[in-house]
């Protein structure tokens, strides 16, 4: 292979992100992937993931592939084998369920002593009547991960989807 042909794969791979996106079950992570993706490639329903989907989609001058990871109780064991050489992980929360926000902060806990840059997606905010709500949810994650950035967001309107990917893309890695 020549000089060149190296470097300009050098050069596409730096433009390459790797984005897990994980979180519990029913807390939105293919509704958001759906919204994010082009109205072409867009499903018209979205069911519970058994497995994983993976999508490519451009983000600027990234190449992002997304890892949408399917948050069942039985699936939760396999996540960890996605993990590797993940760039970005964004990490799902249901806002409007806050009585399984501790068990979405026990299942994060794993995936925050990694290398990769979390993002929270704080999801389902159309759901969510003041402000005060999210904020309420907010805290109790910055208590268990520390300063983090976050994304208000919701996957139905597609509210907050924008700064979604500006976030994902603007990683340094
Ligand atoms: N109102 C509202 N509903 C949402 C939003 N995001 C997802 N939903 C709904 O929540 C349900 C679950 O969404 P999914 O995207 O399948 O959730 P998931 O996290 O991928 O679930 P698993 O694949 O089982 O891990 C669906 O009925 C979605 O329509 C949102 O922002 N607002
Ligand atoms: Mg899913």
């Amino acid at each position: 292979m020549g000089l060149l042909t190296l470097v300009k794969k050098q050069k596409i791979k730096d433009h390459e992100i790797r984005c897990l996106i994980l979180g519990l079950d029913n807390a939105g992570k293919s509704t958001i992937v759906n919204q994010i993706l082009p109205m072409d490639q867009r499903q018209q329903h979205v069911s519970p993931t058994i497995g994983f989907a993976i999508h490519n989609v451009e983000m600027g001058p990234f190449n992002v592939s997304l890892w949408d990871v399917g948050g069942q109780t039985t699936l939760r064991p396999f996540w960890d084998n996605y993990y590797d050489r993940t760039d970005v992980l964004v990490w799902c929360i249901d806002v409007s369920s806050p009585g399984r926000l501790a068990e979405s902060l026990q299942e994060a806990k794993p995936f925050l002593k990694g290398d990769s840059r979390v993002i929270v997606a704080l999801n389902k905010c159309d759901l969510v009547p003041s402000r005060q709500d999210t904020d309420k949810v907010l805290e109790q994650v910055q208590r268990l991960m520390g300063p983090v950035q976050f994304v208000a967001c919701s996957g139905r309107t597609g509210k907050g989807l924008r700064e979604l990917c500006s976030a994902i893309a603007s990683c340094n890695i």
